[in-house]
């Protein structure tokens, strides 16, 4: 086992998205997961049916004990949930002094329930955002972050050129929600290099919890020392692989197969 990665992020109690996902991308990916829980949700493949906010103090003293006893050597955030939790995860960052962050920055669910008001976002944009080693939106949040209207290739790049002006050292902005059959992960870095990744659309209602997935397996190659572009290339065919081979569980937009292949850890 190689590389530590703390997950700050919320619990789905159905397992194919928050902090259930990120523990088994982490774990496919060969590393270790230590968890601070933001929030529990109570949540299905079908919509987010209620959610609890874990008391500040206690997501703070999570981030605290995890790493001073474990250590990391990338910190994950997923759904921050309010502002309160915000600010307990930036007071935890400051124990964490150039551990590599990356930030997904959650604010709507595959079912299309909100898991962030508006004050998240803008939370977000002002306060971790500008501290992220690498932010993965999709185009819905790239657009509420960038408040550029997206319609192309070229506004893509814009929008996110307008998150590393906010202080992110790399974005990858994700195309699941684009149109078409070929779907585009844009990897954008602040020095100017950009990498596209292509993948066919899979016909699938199997999608829950992707971009949960992808972040925490890009945030496990980042901890193992991966390069930016190679950690997002294992990232992408690993969430193409376990989509393709999801189990089709539930009613609604279903979770996929973590466990997809056990080669990916090597
Ligand atoms: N139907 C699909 N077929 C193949 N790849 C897909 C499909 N849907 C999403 N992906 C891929 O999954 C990854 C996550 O992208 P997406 O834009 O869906 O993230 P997301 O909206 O944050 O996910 P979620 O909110 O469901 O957790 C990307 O690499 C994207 O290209
Ligand atoms: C707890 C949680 N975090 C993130 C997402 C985004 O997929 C979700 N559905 N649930």
């Amino acid at each position: 086992m190689k590389g530590r990665v703390l997950i700050i992020a919320g619990s789905d109690s159905g397992g194919g998205a928050g902090i259930q996902a990120d523990i088994k991308a982490v774990s496919a990916m060969g590393a270790y997961a230590a968890t601070a829980v933001t929030a529990v949700t109570v949540q299905d493949t079908t919509c987010v049916h209620a959610v609890h906010d874990v008391p500040p103090d206690i997501i703070r003293r999570q981030i605290e004990v995890v790493l001073d006893d474990i250590g990391a050597d990338a910190i994950k955030i997923g759904m921050v949930g309010s502002v309160a939790a915000g600010e307990a995860i930036l007071a935890g960052l400051a124990d964490a002094p150039g551990v590599p962050v990356i930030v997904d920055p959650v604010l709507v669910a595959t079912s299309g329930d909100s898991l962030g008001r508006g004050e998240v976002a803008d939370f977000l944009r002002e306060q971790l955002i500008p501290l992220a080693s690498v932010v993965t939106p999709n185009l819905p949040e790239l657009e509420a972050l960038s408040g550029l209207k997206l319609g192309g290739d070229e506004t893509i790049k814009k929008a996110a050129k307008a998150l590393l002006d906010l202080g992110a050292q790399a974005v990858l902005a994700k195309g699941g929600h684009g149109d078409g059959q070929t779907l585009t992960d844009l990897l954008v870095e602040a020095d100017g290099k950009a990498v596209t990744f292509e993948n066919q659309r899979i016909a699938t209602m199997s999608t829950h919890g992707t971009g949960c997935t992808l972040s925490s397996a890009l945030a496990a190659g980042i901890a193992q020392d991966m390069p930016l572009s190679k950690a997002t290339g294992r990232a992408i065919a690993y969430v193409h692989e376990a989509i393709a081979s999801a189990p089709g569980f539930g009613r609604g937009h279903g979770p996929v197969n973590h466990l997809v292949r056990s080669s990916f850890s090597d």
